[in-house]
């Protein structure tokens, strides 16, 4: 028989606790770690975590911890779960605790702020040696720490550390795929944050269903455009990690992208829709990124650009539709595409 995997899921907010619930129910050994320790004792003392998933009792066998060093020698494999703001911080503190775990892997979906640099790279650059995985895909934490089925796709260069992840996620009602694609399911995750505003917007103005359908799908056509220019695989795009939760996120009304794009178009300010929401925004971070890598591959991405200039409170949402609407006449794609 096979130990179980000792697990670090570093970072306790929504998806953090979900993904740590989910694999301490399948039988790894898991500590879930978060800075603050009033909040973790409270945690280990109420199995809820009151903040972000309230309504969700958490297992028994579920670990906490607010000892960030303790966590990483202990664990056979992390799994950092932090907002990408807090992503290159986390990393540096892991890196300073040495640790003999030979992976890592991130379920955060964004870009290092203010480089557009990939995670993936700000882990190999940091913890050179460890193994890397990015584990992404429609997946609401509410949906999955109440059991419902959900699929994930966990894509890695090693692809043993992925099929390790992957094995200690499966369960079930929660399916994890395995792939080779770090830069497409890490790009894929990011964009859609950025494509839910603009559908969050439309339907904010009550634009009708043929608009949510048709932003859905030239952002995808976005996703696929700049996907292919940075040398991802069209297929992870139309998978999982792309289109899977491009759709989520830009339908269902859990997503916090999606809401900040209902309330801009309904009028509210960009700082009072965020503080409502109360949890991390990804796109707020991710789009001038996204728009970064863009301009650097000379590649045009319309719905996300109108995004950008609609969250830097350049225009508003009604003439960010205008603009979209006023663009030229074209074929829908490029004669060689993807
Ligand atoms: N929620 C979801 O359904 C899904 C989320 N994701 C991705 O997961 C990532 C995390 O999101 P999510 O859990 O939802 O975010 P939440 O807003 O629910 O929670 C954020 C968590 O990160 C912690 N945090 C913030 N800054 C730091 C820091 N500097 N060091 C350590 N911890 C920090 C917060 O701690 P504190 O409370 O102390 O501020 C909090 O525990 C995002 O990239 C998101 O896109 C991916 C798939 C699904
Ligand atoms: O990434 C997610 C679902 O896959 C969560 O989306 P939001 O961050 O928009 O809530």
């Amino acid at each position: 028989m096979t130990a179980q995997a000792r697990v670090a899921v570093l970072g306790a907010g929504s998806w953090g606790t979900a993904l740590a619930a989910l694999l301490a129910r399948h039988g790894a050994l898991t500590t879930l770690w978060g800075r603050d320790a009033a909040a973790m004792r409270a945690m280990a003392q109420t199995r809820r975590n009151r903040r972000y998933l309230p309504d969700s009792e958490l297992p028994a066998e579920l670990a906490y911890s607010s000892d960030l060093a303790a966590c990483v020698r202990d664990a056979d494999w992390l799994l950092v779960v932090t907002p990408s703001h807090a992503f290159g911080e986390l990393i540096d503190a892991i890196a300073a605790c040495g640790g003999r775990y030979d992976g890592i892997a991130w379920a955060t979906k964004g870009f290092e702020p203010g480089t557009g640099r990939f995670l993936h790279e700000r882990v190999e650059e940091t913890l050179p040696g460890k193994a890397g995985a990015v584990v992404t895909g429609p997946s609401f934490a509410r949906e999955v720490v109440d059991g419902l089925p959900t699929a994930v796709t966990v894509h890695s260069e090693s692809p043993w550390f992925a099929q390790r992840v992957a094995d200690s996620l499966h369960g079930p009602a929660f399916r994890a795929y395995t792939g080779t694609d770090v830069l497409g399911a890490e790009l894929g995750g990011a964009m859609k944050n950025v494509l839910a505003v603009a559908t969050g917007v439309a339907d904010g103005m009550n634009l009708g269903l043929n608009a949510r359908a048709g932003l859905i799908t030239r952002g995808l056509n976005e996703m696929l455009r700049l996907g292919v220019a940075l040398g991802a695989r069209a297929e992870t795009l139309m998978g999982l990690a792309g289109l899977g939760d491009l759709v989520l996120t830009c339908t269902g009304d859990l997503s916090r992208n999606r809401r900040l794009g209902l309330a801009l178009g309904r009028g509210v300010s960009l700082r009072q829709a965020v503080a409502d929401i109360g949890q991390v925004v990804e796109s707020v971070q991710t789009v001038d990124e996204v728009m970064r890598l863009a301009d650097r591959h000379g590649v045009e991405l319309p719905i996300a650009r109108h995004v950008q200039r609609v969250l830097h409170e350049e225009i508003t949402p009604t003439e960010g539709l205008r603009l979209l609407l006023a663009r030229e006449q074209k074929p829908e794609y490029p004669e060689h595409f993807p």
